[in-house]
């Protein structure tokens, strides 16, 4: 199917030979009409049915079942039903009664103590005989075999216990289960799919590209790739990152690839041109995947996902925002796949102090800036504005202060973005003028402040924004300009502050929530120039 006319991922083939009891299933079902081509879509079941199914002794159908695959920790009684062959459960039945009940006391015991770690955590979960969450890194090793050098790595990265994501997404994705994964930003997603890939691939190998991870700026492909390297160290994959001149040139069937980091857009380009070979890719992550999700960005995914055509692949999606309609779709083509949420969907980080600033004007937002400037500077901060050309402008104003600043848009060239994310990083700039091209991922450290100089377009644009500070458990401060042309989209950040523990003045929670488009207003030009002299 062209890709211009293809629906996201309906080039995935049906393996009826792996799925050959669940496709009888359906095929006696008389009710149930089952279309050829939308059978990888998950059709929600009703109370009813679920009810229905309890009763019903279940299939023992394993569908994905891999090497190595461990199945401990369960969540809910299902268990017995599910996990077990009809022979082993059968045999299980003629032990003797004393031993069977040894074993449900386990195994409930083991369900006691994963739902209050959950609750310690705040890890929320949903789908089927889900893993343990990990009580500590060494759990790896007990219960995964992990090689020793990624302990390592972890120890010299200072990394002394797994954050909730990582206690809960690691276990799942061991364990051959696709996953979409919502997280606040900063809590440490990377590792949460980095290290479960580098352990599943084992070893580096002549095979091809065996993992592929999709990230929606170069940027943050770029410095997963950094992560990725870091966290492999002591072992010899090869870890490539998707650059322009790659994916115009390179043949891939002559580079030895293990692990590809690539923006969707670089990665289509190259499986348009028969360069690359997907087809032996067990593990694919799509990161921040709500942005890829997104109309611009949907094609590319489709034909990579297309192109990942090996029917025992891992899929994952990862991001600090999963709207419904990305869950939806993502349910469509993921197979038994298990949710993890960690607090509550869609909110910020609370360890940021958020701030709602009314500038007035244009004018008012470049006074409101160097007053804030004047009162306390504290670098590093992160600048955020609607536009490229906006943010020329700003950066044109602020370079003849006494502020080191930089900035970053589509405008610049893959060097002078890459020089000024450097700049930033090594404290040669203490502030950073940008678009959202730097929005989502970034993992800037220490960033004390991030300013929404333009109000983002989107509740979603201010979670990732403002979470470029309070990072890895630190604390930081966002402050929001607002202009009277903002004030319909207001009460949308509100619920985003109030959720995570900011105070919002009444009159703006009492405000009306609008339906939010992308938001962005003409805006005046930022200038210091008297009006009739420009
Ligand atoms: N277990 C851990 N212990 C301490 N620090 C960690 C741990 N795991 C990751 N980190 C650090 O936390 C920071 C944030 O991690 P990461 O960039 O993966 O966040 P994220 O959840 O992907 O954020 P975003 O949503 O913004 O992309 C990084 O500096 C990382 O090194």
């Amino acid at each position: 199917m062209e890709e211009g006319t293809s629906f996201l991922f309906s080039g995935v083939n049906f393996n009826r030979k792996k799925f050959a009891t669940d496709f009888s299933r359906f095929q006696n079902k008389e009710s149930e009409k089952v279309v050829e081509d939308s059978s990888l879509f998950e059709i929600p079941k009703s109370e009813a049915e679920v009810e229905a199914e309890k009763e019903e002794p279940v299939v023992p159908v394993k569908k994905r079942k891999r090497k190595g695959q461990v199945s401990e920790g369960v969540e809910g009684i299902s268990v017995f039903k599910t996990s077990k062959s009809a022979k082993a459960a059968k045999a299980e039945k003629e032990k003797p009664g004393n031993e069977l009940t040894e074993q449900k006391k386990k195994l409930n015991r083991q369900l006691e103590r994963d739902s209050l770690t959950r609750k310690k955590y705040d890890i929320h979960v949903s789908g089927n005989n889900i893993p343990s969450p990990l009580d500590n890194f060494s759990d790896l090793t007990s219960r995964y075999g992990c090689e020793p050098y990624l302990l390592q790595n972890l120890a010299e990265l200072g990394f002394k216990e797994p954050t909730p994501i990582q206690r809960q997404a690691i276990p799942v994705l061991l364990s051959g289960r696709e996953c979409f994964a919502c997280a606040p930003t900063g809590s440490g997603k990377t590792l949460a799919f980095v290290c479960p890939m580098l352990m599943k691939l084992k070893l580096a190998s002549n095979d091809g590209i065996r993992a592929v991870i999709l990230c929606p700026t170069r940027e943050l492909a770029a410095q997963t790739t950094r992560e990725c390297k870091k966290m492999a160290k002591g072992n010899k994959f090869y870890i490539k990152l998707m650059t322009k001149e790659l994916a115009r040139n390179a043949d891939f069937s002559k580079i030895r690839c293990d692990i590809l980091i690539s923006t969707p857009l670089r990665l289509r380009l190259a499986i348009q041109k028969k360069k690359v070979d997907l087809s032996r890719v067990e593990y694919l992550v799509l990161d921040e995947s709500d942005k890829l999700f997104e109309l611009g960005l949907l094609k590319q995914i489709d034909s990579v996902v297309k192109a990942c055509s090996n029917p025992s692949i891992i899929r994952s999606l990862f991001s600090a925002t999963l709207p419904d309609f990305v869950e939806e779709l993502a349910r469509t083509i993921m197979h038994d796949a298990v949710r993890v949420i960690i607090g509550r969907k869609n909110t910020a980080s609370d360890t940021i102090k958020q701030k709602l600033v009314f500038a007035g004007s244009e004018e008012g937002k470049l006074l409101a800036l160097r007053q804030s400037f004047k009162e306390s500077l504290n670098p590093p901060v992160l600048i955020f504005l609607q536009s490229k050309e906006r943010a020329k402008e700003l950066y044109g104003e602020l370079l003849f202060e006494n502020v080191r600043v930089g900035a970053i848009h589509s405008d610049l060239s893959q060097t002078q973005r890459e020089n000024a994310v450097d700049d930033f990083r090594a404290g040669k700039t203490w502030v950073l003028i940008a678009t959202d091209v730097i929005a989502r991922g970034m993992d800037f450290k220490g960033v004390n402040c991030v300013i929404n100089y333009d109000f983002p377009d989107s509740a979603a644009a201010y979670i990732h924004r403002i979470g470029r500070c309070g990072r890895a458990g630190r604390s930081g401060e966002a402050i929001t300009f607002y202009t009277e042309a903002d004030i319909p989209y207001l009460r949308n950040i509100a619920n985003v502050m109030s959720t995570s523990g900011c105070e919002v003045p009444s009159w703006i929670m009492a405000l009306r929530k609008q339906k939010w488009k992308k938001h962005r207003p003409g805006r005046e030009s930022i200038s210091t120039q008297p009006k009739d002299e420009e």
